[in-house]
C-alpha cells in the first residue's frame, strides 16, 4: 500500500506521467471559483491515511501534486496561491456509491443538475447512478447511453453508473458484456420486487449467471437484499388493528427474516461459486438494516474468505421505528428502519468494523407519491430524499467524536473513520483508485468543513435543491428526533441546532462549491469504465 508523501514537493509529471491526464479537464474557469490551476490548500487538519496532519496539499492541474507537513522545510515549496482553511478539516470528497439520479425519464423525482448540485454543497464529490428510478431503467448499452446524453452539461460533480442486471440481460452474456463495456463500474439487482416496472427482480440463477461475467471485468455485483417470503404479506395484518397509517403496521411487512433471506441465498451462491474453484466477483450487499442474523451471516461469510462488503445509511444509524410518527410517510424505505435496539448493533456493528462503508440510498419521488394527505405508509413510495442529510450525519458523526471522545474512548469515531466509511472504500468498491484519499498522485476530491463552528440550521439554511422544503422538514426532524432521550451511547448531548460549516468542495481541483455558492458552470464528469 503506498504511504502518503510527506517529502517536499516534487513535479508529479515526472513521477506519474499518465496521471496528470486522467480526466483533465480543458481549463474553463468557470468550472471554478478559483482562478489557480496551481496552488496549495494549507490546514491544521488534513485527513491522510496516515493520520491528520498539519499542513498543505498541493493542487495541480486537478490532482494532488505533494503533501507537506507543516514542520518541514517547505518555506519555497509553497510558493503560489495559497489558500489557508486554518483549522478547518480538508477531507477527501464523499463518494456516494448508492443514488437515484432518475434522469432521464423521471428527472421530476430528481435530476443530474439538482442531485449534483446538492452532492457539491454537502462534500460529496463524486456519485455513482444506481440503475432504476429513471426511464429506461440503465439494463443496456443503449439506456447507459441515454443516460450519459442527459447527464451532459449537469454535473457538478463526478459521476459513475451502476448497470442493471434483470431477468432479460441475465442470460444474455453478449447484451451483459456490451453494457459492461459501455462502462458501468458494476451491477446492480434486486432480489425483491423494485417498485420500478422496467426493472424485474432476479432470482438465484441470475446472480450466478452475473457473477461468472463480472469476474471477468473485475466489477462488482451490488444486491438489493430482500426476498419476500410471503407473497402477500399484507393480507397477513389484521383490519381494524393493523393501521396502515401506522409505522409500526409497516415494519411488519417487511421482517428482518426477508433480509436473513436473501443473504443466507446470496452466500450459498458465492460458496458454491468458491468451491468449484470458479472466480467469482465481488459482492456487495447494499443498505443493510438487520443487525443480527443478516449481520452474523455476513460476518461469518467475511472470516471465511468471500469476497463480500456490505453498506449501510444514514437514516439506519439516525432513527429507529419507536421515533418515526404515525402517518410520516417520508420514513419508508426498504428494508425499513427497525427499532431502538436494532439501531444501537447497527452502530456496533459499524463501530466493530463489520460494516464496511456508508452510502446515502438518496431515492427521492416526487412528493405526491409519498401521499402525505393519507398517511398510508403501505401505498406510499419507498425511498429516502437524503442525500443532504448525509452533510448532517457527517458532522454528527464528527462531533460526537470531537466533543466526546475522550469519554467514549471506546466507541470514539475518528476523521479517519469517517474518510474511510464514506471516501476510501467506497471509491474502492467502484473501483475509482484516483478517488477517496488525499496522496500525491490522485484526483483533488477534497471537501473543506468546520466540524466545531457554530451554524444555525434554519428555514434560511439552503443547501435543497429539487424538493427543498420537503428535505428541510427531514433535516429538521432529524435535529429534533436527535434531542430526544434514546438509550444510544451515541447520542450526542450537545445542542444539535448548531451544526457544522462546510467552506468548500474541491472535484478535481476545480472549486465548485463555496460558502453557499457554486461554480458558475457545472464541470463535473461521467465516470465510465474502460
Ligand atoms: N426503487 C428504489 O429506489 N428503491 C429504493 N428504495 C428504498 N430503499 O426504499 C432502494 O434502493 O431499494
Ligand atoms: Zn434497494
Ligand atoms: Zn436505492
Amino acid at each position: 500500500m503506498d504511504g502518503v508523501d510527506v517529502l517536499p514537493t516534487y513535479n508529479v509529471q515526472m513521477i506519474f506521467p499518465s496521471l496528470s491526464f486522467i480526466m483533465f479537464q480543458p481549463s474553463n474557469s468557470e468550472c471554478s471559483l478559483l482562478p489557480h490551476d496551481h496552488f496549495w490548500i494549507h490546514s491544521k487538519r488534513i485527513v491522510t491515511p496516515e493520520g491528520v496532519i498539519s499542513g498543505a496539499v498541493e493542487i495541480r492541474g486537478g490532482n494532488i501534486g505533494s503533501i507537506v507537513k507543516d514542520k518541514d522545510p517547505h518555506e519555497k515549496v509553497l510558493k503560489g496561491h495559497v489558500v489557508d482553511y486554518g483549522e478547518a478539516v480538508v477531507m477527501p470528497g464523499l463518494v456516494d456509491v448508492h443514488v437515484h439520479l432518475d434522469e432521464p425519464g423521471r428527472a421530476e423525482w430528481e435530476g443530474f443538475y439538482t442531485g449534483t448540485r446538492a452532492a457539491a454543497a454537502g462534500g460529496v464529490t463524486t456519485l455513482i447512478d444506481m440503475p432504476l428510478n429513471s426511464f429506461p431503467s440503465t439494463v443496456s448499452e443503449e439506456t447507459l447511453r441515454l443516460k450519459v446524453e442527459a447527464a451532459q452539461d449537469k454535473l457538478y460533480v463526478d459521476v459513475g453508473f451502476w448497470g442493471g442486471l434483470v431477468p432479460d440481460n441475465a442470460f444474455n452474456k453478449s447484451a451483459l458484456e456490451g453494457l459492461l463495456k459501455a462502462g458501468v463500474l458494476g451491477l446492480k439487482s434486486f432480489m425483491c420486487p423494485s417498485g420500478i416496472n422496467d426493472f424485474p427482480m432476479t432470482n438465484a440463477s441470475h446472480i450466478k449467471e452475473a457473477l461468472s461475467t463480472l469476474a471477468d471485468y473485475d466489477r462488482p455485483l451490488l444486491v438489493h437484499s430482500e426476498i419476500q417470503l410471503d407473497f402477500d404479506s399484507t393480507s397477513e395484518l389484521k383490519d381494524g388493528v393493523d393501521d396502515p397509517r401506522s409505522y409500526s403496521t409497516y415494519l411488519k411487512t417487511r421482517p428482518p427474516s426477508w433480509e436473513e433471506a436473501a443473504i443466507k441465498e446470496l452466500l450459498s451462491i458465492i460458496q458454491d461459486k468458491r468451491t468449484s474453484g470458479h472466480q467469482w466477483a465481488h459482492l456487495h450487499i447494499v443498505h443493510l438494516s438487520d443487525a443480527s442474523a443478516s449481520l452474523d451471516l455476513i460476518k461469518g461469510a467475511k472470516s471465511s474468505g468471500a469476497r463480500l462488503s456490505v453498506e449501510t445509511c444514514p437514516h439506519y444509524l439516525a432513527f429507529s421505528a419507536e421515533n418515526i410518527p404515525d402517518r410520516d410517510t417520508r420514513f419508508k424505505c426498504a428494508p425499513p428502519i427497525r427499532d431502538a435496539a436494532n439501531n444501537q448493533k447497527l452502530w456496533e456493528a459499524l463501530m466493530d468494523g463489520h460494516i464496511d462503508m456508508l452510502s446515502s440510498d438518496h431515492s427521492p419521488s416526487v412528493p405526491e407519491l409519498k401521499l402525505f394527505d393519507e398517511g398510508d405508509f403501505l401505498r406510499a413510495w419507498g425511498g429516502i430524499s437524503s442525500l443532504q442529510v448525509d452533510t448532517l450525519l457527517f458532522s454528527w458523526l464528527a462531533l460526537f467524536f470531537l466533543l466526546h471522545g475522550h469519554l467514549v474512548k471506546k466507541y470514539g469515531i475518528t476523521l479517519n473513520q469517517l474518510a474511510s466509511w464514506w471516501c476510501e472504500r467506497p471509491a474502492k468498491l467502484a473501483g475509482q483508485e484516483l478517488k477517496g484519499t488525499i496522496m500525491s498522485g490522485k484526483h483533488a476530491d477534497l471537501v473543506v468543513w468546520e466540524p466545531d463552528a457554530d451554524f444555525v440550521i434554519d428555514e434560511s439554511y439552503s443547501i435543497y435543491h429539487k424538493h427543498p422544503l420537503w428535505s428541510l422538514q427531514m433535516l429538521l426532524r432529524l435535529l429534533s428526533e436527535s434531542k430526544k432521550e434514546t438509550k444510544s451511547i451515541y447520542q450526542p448531548t450537545w445542542d444539535p441546532s448548531y451544526q457544522e460549516k462546510f467552506l468548500a468542495t474541491f472535484v478535481r481541483g476545480s472549486l465548485v462549491y463555496s460558502d453557499g455558492k457554486h461554480a458558475p458552470t457545472a464541470c463535473g464528469v461521467p465516470i465510465l469504465a474502460k
